[in-house]
């Protein structure tokens, strides 16, 4: 599927994440344009990726055939009505700001605006993303088709219901966070039993990574994964006692939920 010239308005770490897992999947850099305030940030842009990079957001539109909007949630109701007059019927506009619903993307757009909203996250960077998406009132299939497509390119999708997204932001798209503070915590407990840092560091990884891809290759529980790695009476059992009573997965599933009602909070602004 072509997917023709592709815009950024924003070009932070998501913005950034998005466009080196794009052209790592072969969409050539002169397809790119990106609109980033920051000169600085502009021309870093430009320099890793080769991609074109300017601080006008409309001219990006214009020569844009699908738009990802990578614009925090808050200012979105400055910077959109700025852009939207710029859009007509042959693009899509794919939002991936967080809680902001595509009822409330549409309102600045005359007639009826081709919106995808999309929660990514930022592994995309190195093709590994996962996201979730879904199409406001006026999107077609080919419209969703071409989101996926986008997004497929940096790792898996999911389509949802709009009113799933804050979940999943709460879940995938502010997850990797909470990976990192699990890779980093068990490398220090590494570091604190003897280990070198870098050792400790690069034996973390790559459980959390091993551990992931079997979940997804086995097909199994992770609870049955899990009491495989428990031996009767051994080390793990009496670390995963710790965890209990230390509220390690009570932690995790509330603070999914807090994300998840921030984005939702987002949401109204
Ligand atoms: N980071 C993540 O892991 C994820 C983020 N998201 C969503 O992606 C969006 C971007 O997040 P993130 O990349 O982290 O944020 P960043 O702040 O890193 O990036 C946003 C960029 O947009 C720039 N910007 C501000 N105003 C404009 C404008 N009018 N036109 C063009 N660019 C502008 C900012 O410049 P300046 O700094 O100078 O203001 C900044 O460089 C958010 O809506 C967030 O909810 C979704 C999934 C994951
Ligand atoms: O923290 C945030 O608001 C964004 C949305 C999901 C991940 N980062």
């Amino acid at each position: 599927m072509e997917l023709g010239n592709i815009g950024f308005i924003g070009g932070g770490n998501m913005g950034e994440a998005l466009i080196k897992g794009l052209i790592k999947s072969a969409i050539p850099a002169r397809n790119i344009r990106v609109a980033e305030p920051n000169e600085a940030r502009a021309r870093q842009l430009t320099e890793r990726y080769g991609v074109i990079c300017g601080s006008d957001g409309v001219e990006v539109v214009r020569q844009s055939d699908l738009v990802v909007l990578a614009i925090k949630p808050q200012i979105v109701p400055v910077a959109l009505p700025a852009i939207a007059g710029a859009f007509d019927d042959s693009k899509l506009l794919v939002s991936i700001a967080a809680g902001v619903t595509t009822a409330a993307l549409e309102v600045y757009f005359q007639g009826a605006p081709r919106v995808v909203r999309v929660m990514p996250n930022t592994p995309a960077l190195a093709g590994a993303g996962a996201a979730a998406l879904c199409s406001g009132a006026h999107a077609g299939k080919e419209d969703l088709s071409i989101a996926l497509h986008l997004f497929e390119g940096v790792g898996t999708v999911h389509v949802v219901s709009e009113s799933q997204l804050d979940a999943v932001t709460g879940l995938s798209g502010s997850g990797p966070a909470y990976v990192y503070m699990v890779i980093e915590a068990m490398a220090a407990g590494g570091v604190l039993e003897g280990l070198p840092m870098d050792t400790a560091l690069a034996l973390a990884t790559q459980t959390v990574l091993g551990a992931a891809q079997l979940v997804k290759e086995s097909g199994e529980h992770p609870a049955v994964l899990r009491d495989q790695v428990c031996s009767p009476g051994g080390t793990t059992i009496a670390a995963v006692k710790e965890l209990e009573e230390k509220g390690l997965r009570a932690a995790l599933i509330k603070a999914v939920s807090k994300a998840a009602k921030r984005s939702r909070e987002l949401g109204r602004n």
